[in-house]
């Protein structure tokens, strides 16, 4: 049973619900049960499920819902011959939906994911045993996924000094001695990475020599991930600032056809870094999490990866060592640079690379030409 609201609490300032400013991104190749379990939190929200596989499949999508769907006969005749750049069977499908929305923010959650009821009452206990035990932390209250991920998006970032105190812009937290206040504006958040329980998102091998191994460690935390740092960004429970970042959320070329699977949303994470870093903007991680369902094969999963688990020992040097010019000051610019240094520096790996980097221009060509108003972003403030 929580503890009555307190006057802290009371104060906590409601998250707006941005519901006809986000869209929700969901790629699929199964029935849209799930929905049921979210209908709370997503009903008030315009879904853009991007079907995936036989487009003659019937995908069915709970009653109340309000939302576009698209199947590859949909991307084909919207894009014509630059639907290449889309991938096909593979969830790096879900980057369609980002270009076809014409909302300010994005979040994309697998078909496979869910706010367990059950799993939510460890965590309210898990929170109420720090609300007796620990702290007073004004929040408190079971917090839905899409409600914390606008909270990261709409609160600064701080990837210029680590603050040791978490989220300083959290109730309950703040900048601590030694931070310097001419840092303490922070940076506009650009992308809101959550986390996992139950499943977590390891690699094949991972799962192989671990197959039980489940995630019900809470980490009730959310950081800003310093610049100059790569991380590994999953596609699974993602919120993004479309304005901000969007053109730069390409998941790169997966699946039919292609020699790679499972790096698509990795791909995305490093470019999108690599720019955020250079535009003055922020990554977060950590809440909220989902609870990840169902395991994907781990042997179909190695086929996929596999090749991917020695290029990215390539790849990850590449983003480390990327300097983008003065000059690239909108996403779009930085994203066509990153594509030529891609063509230059990687096409010794594999030829693959070449194709992708041509992938790449072709994605923004193709963003452009859904979205002409361009924006661009100097020093993390949107002009
Ligand atoms: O060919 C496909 C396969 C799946 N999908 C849809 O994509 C997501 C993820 O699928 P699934 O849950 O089966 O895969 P996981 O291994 O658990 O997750 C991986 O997918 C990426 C994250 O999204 C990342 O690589 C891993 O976390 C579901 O919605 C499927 O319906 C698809 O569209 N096409
Ligand atoms: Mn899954």
């Amino acid at each position: 049973m929580a503890e009555p609201a307190t006057a802290t609490q009371a104060a906590a300032p409601a998250v707006p619900q941005l519901k006809d400013e986000l869209d929700i991104v969901i790629p699929t190749i199964r029935n849209l049960d799930f929905l049921e379990m979210w209908r709370p939190f997503f009903q008030p929200y315009h879904l853009i499920i991007v079907q995936d596989g036989d487009p003659s499949k019937t995908i069915k999508v709970p009653d109340g819902f309000d939302y576009e769907l698209y199947n590859r006969n949909d991307i084909n005749r919207i894009l014509g011959p630059k639907a290449s750049c889309i991938s096909f069977k593979d969830s790096a499908c879900r980057c369609f939906g980002y270009m076809v929305s014409k909302k300010k923010y994005i979040f994309t959650i697998d078909d496979d994911c869910f706010h367990d009821a059950a799993l939510w009452n460890v965590y309210c206990d898990f929170i109420y045993f720090h609300l007796t035990k620990v702290a007073k932390d004004p929040s408190g209250k079971a917090i839905n996924a899409l409600e914390q991920h606008i909270k990261n998006l709409l609160s600064p970032s701080t990837p210029f000094f680590f603050n040791t105190l978490y989220d300083p812009f959290r109730d309950g937290a703040d900048f601590v001695r030694g931070y310097p206040f001419s840092l303490r504006e922070g940076v506009p958040t650009a992308v809101s990475h959550g986390l996992w329980l139950n499943i977590p998102d390891y690699d094949a091998p991972t799962q192989l020599v671990k197959p039980l191994e489940r995630n019900t460690r809470f980490v009730d935390a959310v950081l800003t991930i310093p610049k100059g740092t790569l991380f590994p960004m999953c596609g699974m429970n993602l919120a993004f600032d479309r304005e901000l970042i969007g053109p730069a959320m390409y998941f790169g070329l997966m699946g039919d056809g292609q020699p790679i699977g499972r790096y698509d949303d990795m791909w995305a994470g490093w470019c999108t870094k690599v720019i955020c870093d250079h535009l003055g903007l922020g990554v977060k991680t950590g809440l909220p999490y989902i609870y990840h369902s169902k395991a994907s094969n781990p042997f179909v999963n190695l086929r996929k990866e596999y090749k991917g688990i020695f290029w990215q020992e390539e790849i990850i040097p590449f983003f480390q060592q990327t300097v983008l010019p003065k000059d690239c000051t909108t996403v779009q610019k930085c994203y066509i640079e990153l594509a030529k240094q891609v063509k230059e520096k990687l096409s010794k790996v594999d030829p693959y690379f070449d194709k992708l980097a041509e992938a790449m221009v072709t994605w923004i060509e193709a963003w452009d030409e859904l979205n002409p108003t361009g924006s661009s972003v100097i020093n993390g403030k949107a002009k």
